[in-house]
C-alpha cells in the first residue's frame, strides 16, 4: 500500500511541517498571497507574535505558525512565504504550494494589495482551483483610499463566490470580521459557491480522463483536478511532493502509481 494511514491528515502536519496541533479540534488557517502585501502583519496582529516585517519583499522564507482563539475555538495560524502562483517556480512557491495541498488546512486566507488587486487575483483564483475554502483579505485599504482607488468589495464576492473582507492590517481594521468569516468556513458554517475555472473543451476531456485514474491514486488526499492539471501544463514537482507527504518513500507501490501517472 502507497498511501499510508499515519501519513495522512494530523499526522503529516506534525511529521512533515512539524505543527503539533494541542487539541483534536484545532483549526489550522494558511495565510497567503503576494509578497509584501501584509500577511506577517495580519499573522502578528491575530497571533501577536512579532514575525518579521518590513517594507520589502520576501522575508518569509520558510513557514512561520502562531496561535489565536476565536470565539470557542482554538487555530494555528501559518503564514507562509510571499508568491505569485502556486505553480512551483520557485522554493518559495513551492513551499506554499505543498502546505495548501498537504498540510490539509481547514481554510486558506489569502491576503491582497487593494492598489494592485487585479494582479493579486491570479493566486487568488489558483487557490480556488486547489481547495475551496478560501478567504480572500484585501488588505491595504488605506493606501487604496490614499490613492483614491475603490473596491467593490461586494461585487468580488458575487463574481468569485467567497468571502470577501476588506482590512487595513497595520491598524486593525476589519481583523475581527476576518477571522468571523474565516471561522465560519473552516467550520462550514458558512455557504459558499466557488467560482470553478472551465477551460475549452478538449482540455476539459484531457482533465477527466487523467483526474480519473489520479483518483484512484490519491483518493480524497487531494484534488485530483488540480493534479491532472499541473501534469497536463508539465509541472512534474508535483509528482515529487506527493511522493514526499503521501506515500512512504522506499515502496515500490509508489513507484508503480508514479509510473502509472507518467504513463498517461
Ligand atoms: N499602509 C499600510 N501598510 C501596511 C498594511 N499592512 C501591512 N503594511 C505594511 O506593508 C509592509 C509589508 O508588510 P508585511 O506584513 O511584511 O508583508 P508580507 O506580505 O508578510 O511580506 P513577505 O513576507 O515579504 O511576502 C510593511 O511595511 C507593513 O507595515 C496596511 O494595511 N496599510
Ligand atoms: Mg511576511
Amino acid at each position: 500500500m502507497g498511501l499510508t494511514h499515519q501519513s495522512c491528515g494530523k499526522a503529516v502536519l506534525s511529521e512533515k511541517f512539524n505543527i503539533k496541533l494541542g487539541s483534536d479540534d484545532e483549526l489550522v488557517i494558511a495565510l497567503a498571497g503576494n509578497p509584501n502585501v501584509g500577511k506577517s502583519t495580519v499573522f502578528n496582529a491575530l497571533t501577536g507574535l512579532n514575525q518579521h516585517t518590513g517594507n520589502w519583499p520576501g522575508k518569509t522564507v520558510a513557514n512561520a505558525r502562531g496561535n489565536y482563539t476565536h470565539k470557542d475555538k482554538k487555530f494555528v495560524l501559518v503564514d507562509l512565504p510571499g508568491t505569485y502562483s502556486l505553480l512551483a517556480n520557485s522554493v518559495e512557491e513551492q513551499v506554499a504550494r505543498d502546505f495548501i495541498c498537504f498540510g490539509q488546512p481547514n481554510a486558506t486566507i489569502v491576503v491582497t494589495d487593494a492598489t494592485c488587486l487585479e494582479r493579486n487575483l491570479n493566486l487568488v483564483m489558483q487557490v480556488m482551483e486547489l481547495t475551496d475554502k478560501v478567504v480572500l483579505c484585501v488588505n491595504l485599504m488605506d493606501e487604496a483610499k490614499r490613492k483614491g482607488i475603490s473596491v467593490n468589495i461586494k461585487g468580488l464576492e458575487e463574481k468569485l463566490g467567497i468571502p470577501v473582507i476588506a482590512t487595513t492590517a497595520r491598524n486593525g481594521s476589519g481583523l475581527n470580521e476576518l477571522m468571523d468569516r474565516t471561522y465560519n468556513i473552516a467550520l462550514g458554517i458558512e455557504n459558499i459557491f466557488p467560482k470553478t475555472i472551465e477551460y475549452p473543451q478538449e482540455v476539459e476531456e484531457e482533465i477527466d480522463k487523467l483526474s480519473e485514474r489520479l483518483q484512484n491514486i490519491l483518493k480524497d488526499k487531494l484534488n485530483s483536478r488540480w493534479v491532472a492539471l499541473r501534469l497536463i501544463e508539465g509541472d512534474t514537482t508535483i509528482l515529487d511532493s506527493i511522493g514526499k507527504f503521501l506515500f512512504d518513500y522506499n515502496t515500490q507501490s509508489i513507484e508503480k502509481e508514479e509510473a502509472c501517472i507518467y504513463e498517461y
